[in-house]
Formats: structure tokens, sequence, C-alpha cells
């Protein structure tokens, strides 16, 4: 059988389609992402027979007529597979990285599009781009505006609390909320070193590491991002529509993540559920308010497999392809 199988009819115009192979195509956020291909159409994606997926020979010979490589394994196995891309030199594929391996390395480029006026670009001009975390997503989109205006020191004790749906965890999470196995809910990250802490850390600017507190609980997909604020501590002594206006100026315009209006009907019940963006590459985000207690609630709305992985590395994959963005 044929190494370079392809998933897609072949369509008039398919030989100047660019080559993508999703290496852990059949785990959680390569089934996402290999969906979202399907659907959009715009690539040739290339497969590898099950039997050779893990088959460093025959991913080196894959990768040799693809032009981008989304990375969807362990971190361990996603280094391996950027030691084979490093020795296949200048002809090697583009690599996107969906694993914790390489976030805030300094010679990848960081694939939250939205982070800055130039991050785009920046993904646009890589060769190695690393996929955000689904938790950073929220966290970085909600404080990185705040710190650029100086509505927030960067030493600030910043504590996060989020909530994900058990999807966060892969196939093996999945399969332990679905047999009955798992708490219906449960705080962890106890220990003060979940993995993403680094990446959350360095692109909100912050000097002082947050206190970050996740928790999953009994539903498929869908998350809660949400950061605590005793406005008259800040400098200043901002407002909440301080806080959104620094939010809404720098998305705006953006396709993918919405300021959600200051009085909306969230902040009327005082209620924000997770779920409402699943299969969407959306994030909304929301200022919740207090003028009489001088607090805010920022809090993030997302698709843990979409904007926070599989909708994040398509869009990632067309900056990276000079693809149009959809
Ligand atoms: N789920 C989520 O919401 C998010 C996940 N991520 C990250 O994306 C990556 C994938 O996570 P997720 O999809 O959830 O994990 P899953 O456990 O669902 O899938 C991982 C897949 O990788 C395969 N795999 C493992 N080793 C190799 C190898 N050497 N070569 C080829 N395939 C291999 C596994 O196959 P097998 O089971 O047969 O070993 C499995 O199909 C991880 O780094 C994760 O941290 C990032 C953002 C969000
Ligand atoms: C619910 C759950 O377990 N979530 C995962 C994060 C999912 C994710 O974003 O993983 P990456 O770091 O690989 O991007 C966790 O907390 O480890």
């Amino acid at each position: 059988m044929s190494l370079t199988d392809t998933k897609q009819a072949p369509t008039a115009g398919a030989a100047t389609k660019p080559a993508v192979f999703v290496d852990g195509g059949s785990g959680t956020t390569g089934l996402g992402i290999n969906e979202r291909l399907r659907l959009s159409n715009d690539v040739v994606v290339k497969t590898i027979p099950d039997d050779k997926r893990k088959d460093p020979a025959a991913k080196k010979a894959l990768m040799e007529e693809t032009d981008l490589v989304i990375l969807c394994l362990p971190d361990d196995a996603a280094k391996e597979t950027v030691a084979l891309i490093d020795s296949m030199g200048a002809s090697g594929p583009k690599v996107l990285d969906a694993s914790t391996a390489y976030r805030v390395a300094p010679d990848w480029a960081y694939g939250f599009a939205e982070l800055a006026p130039d991050q785009a670009d920046k993904i646009r001009a890589a060769k190695k781009v690393s996929n955000p975390g689904c938790y950073p997503t929220g966290a970085i989109a909600l404080l990185r505006p705040i710190v650029d205006a100086g509505l927030l020191p960067p030493d600030y004790p910043v504590t996060v609390n989020a909530v994900s749906g058990y999807s966060g965890g892969g196939k093996s999470m999945i399969a332990s909320f679905e047999d009955g196995s798992a708490p219906s809910f449960e705080l962890y990250g106890l220990g003060f070193e979940h993995k993403h802490l680094p990446e959350m850390q360095l692109y909100s600017k912050l000097s002082r590491r947050p206190i970050f507190i996740p928790s999953v609980g009994n539903y498929r997909q869908g998350m809660l991002v949400s950061v605590p604020l005793q406005l008259d501590t800040l400098p200043g002594k901002p407002s909440g529509a301080d806080l959104h206006a620094a939010l809404a100026r720098r998305y705006a315009g953006s396709k993918f993540v919405s300021v959600m209006p200051l009085q909306n009907e969230a902040t009327k019940t005082g209620r924000l559920e997770p779920e409402a963006l699943n299969e969407t590459n959306m994030l909304e985000l929301y200022v919740f308010a207090s003028d009489k207690y001088h607090q805010a609630v920022l809090v993030a709305r997302l698709d843990n497999l979409g904007k926070g992985a599989s909708g994040a590395a398509v869009q990632n994959m067309q900056l990276m392809l000079g693809l149009p963005e959809g």
C-alpha cells in the first residue's frame, strides 16, 4: 500500500494544493483536525498506513512529499518527529506542533494569532509553530491586553481558575469518564506545576508566576477560564469599563475573538456555561464587574478542541500555507 494515499477525492487543480500530514491523526486533536480539513478541502491530506504510523522511516518518507506536518502527539513523540524533520535540513516540511514540547522555545513562533498585532505575520513567516494549550489561549487572551495597556502590573499576583470538558485529557481521560470510573468533577494542578504555566506566564508578560487551578467536569468538551481581580489594588483603580475597553481595542476586527458587550445576558444573570462555542474556532471574552465592590472577574469561553486545539491548528495551518482563513 502506498504511503501517500490521499483522503480526499481528487478534484481539478488538486495537484496545486499543499500537502499536509497529521502525525497522530487518530487521537482526539488529530481527528478534530482531519474532520476540519475534510470539510475545507483546501489541502491534500497525506495518510500513513495504520501499522506504520509509529515507524520513523515511514514517517520520514511521507514527509519528503509534504509541505506541512501537524503533530498531535504526546510530547516525547512530537520531539522524535521534530528530530526527523531537522535531519531533513532545508528541504524538510514546515511543522505545527499541538503538544507542549515547544511552546516557550525561542526559535518557534507561538500560534496564538491574536496575541499581538504582528503575531499572525510571525506565524506566516515561521517554519516551526507551536499550537497553544487550551487553557493558556483563554488566560493569555484576557491578560495580555491589560498588561500591555498598563492596567495590570506584570508582578500582580494573578490567579487563573478554569474548567474543561474531559476531552481535554485525550483518549485515556475520555475513556475514564465514559466508563464511569472518573469522578464527576475534580480540581487538579494543585501541585503548582501544571504544564501550561510557562506559556501562560511568558505570553501574558507576567513577571510573577500565576496560580493556576484547572478542573475537569463530566461533560465532553467546552471550557471557561477566569481571572478574578480586586480593582482597588490595581494602579489607577480601573473600572470594569476600563478593562473592557482595553480588550475591545486589542480584538477590534478579529474574526475569531469576540469581546462581549459589558451588558449582556451573562452579566445580567451572573451565569455562564462552557459548551456554547463547541465545534467552533471562536473565543468569547467577558468582563463581569461590580462598581460597588471594586471587583471584576474576566472570563474566556472556548471549545478546548476548537480554538483550544484543532480549530486553532487549522487557523495556523492556513496562515503557514498562505490559504484563506475561515
Ligand atoms: N485534547 C485536547 O483538548 C488538547 C490536546 N493537546 C495536545 O495534543 C497532543 C495530542 O493530544 P490528544 O489528541 O488529546 O491525545 P490522544 O491521546 O487522544 O491522542 C494521541 C495520539 O497520538 C498517537 N501516538 C502516540 N505516539 C505516537 C507515535 N510515536 N507516532 C504516531 N502516533 C503516536 C496515539 O496513538 P496510540 O493511542 O495508539 O498510542 C494517539 O492516537 C498532546 O500533546 C496534547 O497534550 C493540545 C491542546 C488540547
Ligand atoms: C482536562 C485536561 O486534562 N486537560 C489537559 C490540557 C489539555 C491541553 O491543552 O493539552 P496541551 O498542553 O497538550 O495543549 C491538562 O490539563 O493536562
